[in-house]
């Protein structure tokens, strides 16, 4: 089975276990993005503080479920309460521990976040080719793969071998094509990726931002894992985004999706600085000729419909997908088209930052 077949089977059968409430489990809303990788089936389940023990069982059920589906994939369930809301500390108590209060990256004057809804949309690809297109226009420009599940820079950007420490047990960033570049996929090996639960997440994403040597930076940009679980959240609880930008492909289900996610972002008070539509259309290399085999427009008809900016399309080409592969992302080789298409995008982005007076 492939990984969205496992991630299908896993999805039916949530759908038949009950959660306290009545609903099933498939249904419930603090139920995560179901992430299968290679080695690893994780998930997780976001219950109301206090409520913990009454959904043990649907834990433990669902993680049966899992490991029937997950093919000899490692299996992480968890079950977590959310915070509690703000209450006013009874006279002696000492304050509820909540996360530390945003602070800024020394050295970094903005942060942008790229996300999408779904997985395999072409985030990195149009992260790093984004951050590359910023660099054209003279921005000293950082990436951050904050995507701990399943990190994809180090290949995208030709990156070998770990990081460099300094004395102070500080990271040095590898320095690629012009960008300077931070990612966990070094560090791990195997399916080691996928253990990351929430506090180790968060704590992992803080030390690659904190305690990486940026230097002076104009802009960090953030690749994102797919949806919205820990890692965004815990983001947006570190540092003020600058706004974080959408990217989607055409089809009906990966922008709901993005929905999704760019409603988190408002809900969180991030601005969405707009949406890029990936694999838009096709180009044949033989003829050249154009194809909208993917219903191409959904993702501008959306953002106009959510009033957010559409920052641009890309079309699927085979010369995204072969530079990908060997660490030679399309902006960096030159004045291809495709190069073209990435380059326009990070002009209208830098375009609306300083419309909002961010740059
Ligand atoms: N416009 C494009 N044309 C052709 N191939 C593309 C394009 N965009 C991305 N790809 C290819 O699609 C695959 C997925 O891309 P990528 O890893 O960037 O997606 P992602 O959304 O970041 O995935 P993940 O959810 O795994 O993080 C890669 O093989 C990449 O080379």
């Amino acid at each position: 089975m492939t990984e969205d077949d496992v991630r299908k089977k896993i999805q039916d059968a949530l759908g038949t276990i009950e959660v306290p409430g009545g609903s099933s489990l498939a249904e419930f809303p603090g139920l995560s993005d179901i992430i299968v990788t290679k080695g690893a089936v994780a998930f997780a389940i976001s219950v109301s503080p206090g409520m913990e023990k009454a959904f043990a069982p649907a834990r433990t059920a669902a993680e049966q479920a899992a490991q029937q589906a997950a093919e000899g994939r490692k299996v992480m369930v968890s079950l977590t309460g959310d915070k509690a809301p703000a209450q006013a500390a009874p006279k002696g108590a000492s304050p509820r521990p909540g996360p530390p209060p945003k602070s800024p990256v020394p050295g970094i004057k903005h942060i942008i976040a790229v996300g999408s809804g779904k997985g395999g949309v072409g985030k990195s690809t149009c992260a790093v080719n984004i951050a590359l297109g910023l660099v054209r226009q003279g921005l000293k420009v950082g990436i951050l793969d904050a995507d701990l599940y399943g990190p994809s820079l180090p290949k995208l950007l030709g990156i070998e071998g770990k990081p460099a420490v300094r004395d102070d047990g500080i990271f040095k960033p590898f320095e690629v094509h012009g960008l300077k570049a931070m990612s966990i996929g070094p560090m791990l090996t195997g399916t080691q990726a996928v253990v990351w639960r929430g506090p180790m997440a968060t704590s992992a994403l803080r030390q690659l931002l904190r305690e990486t040597d940026w230097g002076q930076l104009d802009v960090l940009v953030v690749d994102l894992p797919p949806g919205t679980g820990d890692i965004q959240i815990s983001l947006v609880q570190q540092v003020e985004l600058a706004g974080a930008v959408i990217i989607s492909t055409p089809q009906d289900l990966a922008l709901i999706d993005a929905r999704k996610a760019i409603d988190m972002l408002t809900r969180t008070n991030v601005p969405v600085l707009g949406i890029v539509e990936n694999m838009s259309y096709f180009i044949a290399p033989d003829t050249g000729s154009r194809y909208d085999i993917f219903g191409h427009g959904g993702a501008k008809a959306a953002a106009a419909e959510m009033d957010i900016p559409f920052l641009g399309e890309i079309p699927l080409v085979m010369a995204i997908r072969e530079g990908a592969d060997a660490g030679k992302p399309a902006v960096s080789s030159g004045d291809s088209p495709d190069a073209e298409a990435f380059v326009a995008i990070a002009e209208r982005l830098a375009a609306t930052l300083s419309r909002a007076k961010i740059f």
